[in-house]
């Protein structure tokens, strides 16, 4: 489904990703680890199309590197952003129909009652998007606007950071919902090792911009490097 060659990001100095290469096999659900600074959130950038990386991004083997950030959703390529952020001044339902224009290129009022509906929305729909949902809505709403793409590959940024304990198993349980309900392929950045080894089925781990290891969470998170670049051991 999808295939990183060799992607390398700099910013000015800092090399932000270097040389990354992985592939996700159709219908996996991949964590993307690494503390702070690691490298995951450009990773999306570069995959969603809002920064062109060197190398080679390539799904279902179209090299989709040089395209645009719409023809990227069109491609088939939804996310999330780590703050949620619903399009001001219109209501939940508008929210929905902006994207779907945006990345499906289409209006279909059906889908959009039915993801509505999925997200448990449907109450709020009408509702200013900005101003008038909780903190929990809007995440809802976040992942709701990236399925309004019609996405095949779903890139989720930390959405189940902030939640306490019992409303994320309950995202938790949303998300594998989701992921069987849509045939979604999932890539998400998630910090809380449990729910990776709950919900991955594999798991890449970033430092430094490196890909650091690459197997199933239990090898992942046994690996000594992975350990290291959590502990601080290998800079001390
Ligand atoms: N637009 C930018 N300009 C300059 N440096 C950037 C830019 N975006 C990210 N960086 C730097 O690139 C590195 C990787 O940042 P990134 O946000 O991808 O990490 P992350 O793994 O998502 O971190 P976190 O877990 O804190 O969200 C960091 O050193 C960051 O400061």
């Amino acid at each position: 489904m999808l295939k990183l060659e060799g992607v390398t990001v700099r910013f000015g100095g800092l090399t932000a990703l270097r040389d990354v290469s992985f592939s996700l096999a159709e219908g996996e659900i991949l964590g993307l680890v690494g503390p702070n600074g690691a490298g995951k959130t450009t990773l999306f950038n570069t995959i969603s199309g809002l920064i062109q990386p060197q190398g080679r991004i390539l799904l279902k083997g179209v090299d989709v590197n040089r395209l645009p950030l719409h023809k990227r959703a069109r491609a088939g390529i939804g996310r999330t952003f780590q703050i949620p952020q619903p399009m001001h001044h219109l209501t939940v339902r508008e929210n929905l129909v902006v994207a779907q224009a945006f990345g499906a290129g289409r209006h279909d009022p059906g889908r959009i009652d039915e993801i509505l509906s999925f997200m448990e929305l449907a109450r709020q729909a009408e509702r200013n998007a900005a101003t008038e949902l909780a903190l929990q809505e809007l995440k809802r709403l976040e992942i709701a606007k990236a399925l309004a793409i019609e996405p095949k590959l779903l890139l989720l940024d930390e959405v189940l950071a902030g939640l306490e304990s019992q409303a994320k198993r309950q995202f938790m349980l949303k998300l594998k919902e989701l992921h069987s309900h849509f045939g979604l392929t999932i890539v998400i950045v998630e910090h809380d090792i449990e729910t990776i080894m709950n919900l991955c089925t594999r798991a890449v781990v970033l430092n430094f911009g490196q890909l650091i290891a690459n197997g199933t969470p239990e090898e992942v998170f046994r690996d000594p490097a992975v350990i290291e670049s959590y502990t601080g051991a290998a800079h001390a």
